[in-house]
């Protein structure tokens, strides 16, 4: 094994009931009332990356460009397929991992011992984390209160302190100001410097070529491509122009016929998505119906 991640033909899949009482009318009929509605946000992908790899994700709004860093984040799991990492990731978006309840001091701390820093590393490091953040007395504050760069800051900060062999920037640096970007992409440097890898998509497809080797290109779920980013970059630039150059009308039909696509594979190439509703709802439905005869079944007993 000489990769540093491996994603082995990961698809992810959304339902797209996703009001509550569409969700919990499925739960308590079997999934029958409301079916699920599967929605692939991303689609047998499969790619290695090398240690010391550099990878742009490139790809329209709502491609599956954050699905994938969350993916690679291990903030969520894939419906099918694997990923491996050889390492320990981390993500850094707006709001990734971070509680809005907690005031900033807080999330370090949290964010922190979930990157499994013992106490004395966290008390170590949380003066050099504030100082980065430049948040000052923000970070008395509960983040909720906090603008997206602000957040961005604070999450930038604490990650890069955790000492993560692979760094997953999705958008971060977009919402930030110029000169703590350029902060960070001086950390991003020192990272490379070190032979860490880092993931990190960007709409801005000069900084992924002055920053990354390789690129990986999302269309609407499907990977288009993977490999050396300058030649990945001139084909998604060309098809951006090519995009661009279609009208308003003619952009928002192909739009609507790639997610068509996206609903209309069916599950069958895939095994059941985890979050498949109509089995929690039979296990919910049987539990209900339990209940609910052991409820007749007490009420009998008592009258007689
Ligand atoms: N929790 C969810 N439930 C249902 N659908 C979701 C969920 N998360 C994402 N999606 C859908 O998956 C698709 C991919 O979303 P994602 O956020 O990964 O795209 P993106 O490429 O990062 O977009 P952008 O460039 O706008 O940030 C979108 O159609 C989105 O609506």
């Amino acid at each position: 094994m000489n990769y540093k991640v491996k994603v082995d033909n990961v698809s992810k899949v959304y339902d797209l009931n996703r009001s509550k009482i569409s969700k919990i009318i499925s739960l308590f009929t079997f999934g029958q009332v409301y079916k699920i509605k599967p929605f692939y946000a991303l689609k047998n992908i499969n790619f290695e990356v090398q240690p010391g790899d550099s990878v742009g994700i490139l790809g329209l709004n709502g491609s599956g460009k954050s699905t994938l860093s969350d993916l690679l984040g291990e903030v969520t799991q894939p419906t099918d397929g694997k990923i491996d990492i050889n390492g320990k990731s981390s993500l850094i978006a707006v709001n990734a991992g971070l509680n809005q309840e907690l005031t900033g001091y807080e999330n370090i701390r949290m964010k922190c011992l979930m990157h499994g820093l013992t106490e004395n590393e966290i008390n170590n490091k949380f003066k050099d984390i504030v100082a980065f953040s430049e948040l000052g007395e923000f970070l008395e504050q509960p983040i909720k209160n906090y603008s997206s760069g602000m957040k961005s800051k604070l999450g930038f900060a604490i990650a890069i302190h955790t000492d993560p062999d692979i760094l997953i920037v999705d958008e971060a640096l977009s919402v930030g100001d110029e000169t703590f970007a350029d902060k960070c992409f001086m950390k991003m440097k020192e990272f490379q410097g070190q032979g860490k890898t880092i993931f990190f998509v960007s709409h801005a497809t000069g900084q992924v070529k002055k920053w990354c080797n390789k690129a990986v290109w999302i269309q609407y779920g499907e990977m288009k491509e993977f490999g050396d980013s300058h030649t990945v970059i001139n084909n998604y630039s060309e098809f951006i122009s090519k995009y661009k150059s279609l009208t308003k009308a003619e952009q928002l039909e192909y739009k609507e016929k790639m997610h068509d696509q996206q609903k209309l594979n069916k599950r069958s190439s895939l095994n059941q998505p985890k979050e498949d509703f109509s089995k929690s709802g039979l296990t919910f439905g049987l539990l209900f119906l339990l209940l609910f005869l052991a409820g007749i079944l007490g009420q009998v007993m008592t009258l007689q």
